[in-house]
């Protein structure tokens, strides 16, 4: 079953617990939560105290996305803050086996390991670590910005990452971000999308509920 993570990075920031709450009762499977640092990316966006100011508003998981450089020393604080899921940019990260597994060892086991990947980077970068990880996050935008468009190239990677996963036997699974509408959203998990990031389609909806069930339905398109 496909799991919808909106993006908060379209919410109204003014009512973040509201925004929040809104898509749990719509239907939202995760809370998908964007850090910008405005040098990784050139967008600034949520740190951790806004993180743990919104953890008690929902019992969903926070899946939190860091496009920051260094990450490793940001890892801490993102957890302790409420993370349930945190990924860590390849692109960003000098030693990113040792970022896996403060992550994975950070408040007792509590949160799970992310990687993801831009548009541009090979899944070759990630090949030996397939089976530390537990979230494999694929950019289908170049990072920084909501409301972009779908870049269809991530198609095929995706096809290939899945059929690599089934051949090392991991459990990792694929969550594919960026221009997820009710249009694009059939072909991401025809190729092997396991959740699937949006922002704008969700956010920008009248409807919020309505659009969530739109997404999940295209897994029967
Ligand atoms: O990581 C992101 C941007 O860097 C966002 O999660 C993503 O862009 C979601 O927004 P939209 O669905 O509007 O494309
Ligand atoms: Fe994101």
């Amino acid at each position: 079953m496909i799991k919808i993570a909106p993006s908060i990075l379209s919410a109204d920031f003014s009512k973040l617990g509201d925004e929040i709450k809104k898509v749990e009762q719509a239907g939202a499977d995760l809370i998908h939560i964007d850090v910008m640092d405005g040098h990784f990316v050139p967008n600034l966006t949520i740190g951790p105290n806004v993180v743990a100011a919104v953890r008690n508003v929902t019992k969903l998981p926070f899946d939190v996305h860091l496009m920051v450089s260094n990450p490793q020393d940001l890892v801490l604080p993102f957890i302790e803050a409420g993370a349930d899921i945190l990924t860590v940019h390849a692109e960003a990260a000098s030693h990113l086996h040792r970022i896996i597994e403060t992550i994975k060892k950070g408040n007792k086991g509590s949160c799970q390991a992310g990687v993801s990947l831009n548009p541009a980077t090979s899944i070759v970068w990630i090949e030996d670590i397939l089976r530390e990880v537990d979230l494999i996050l694929l950019m289908s935008v170049n990072p920084g910005f909501g409301g972009q468009s779908f870049i269809p190239l991530v198609l095929e990677k995706i096809r290939r990452l899945k059929a690599q996963l089934k051949a090392c036997n991991s459990n990792a699974v694929i969550e594919v971000d960026g221009g997820i509408n009710a249009n694009t959203a059939a072909s991401v998990i025809e190729a092997g999308a396991d959740i699937l990031v949006a922002g704008s389609a969700i956010y920008g909806a009248k409807n919020c509920a309505a659009a969530i069930r739109q997404l999940k339905n295209a897994a029967a398109l």
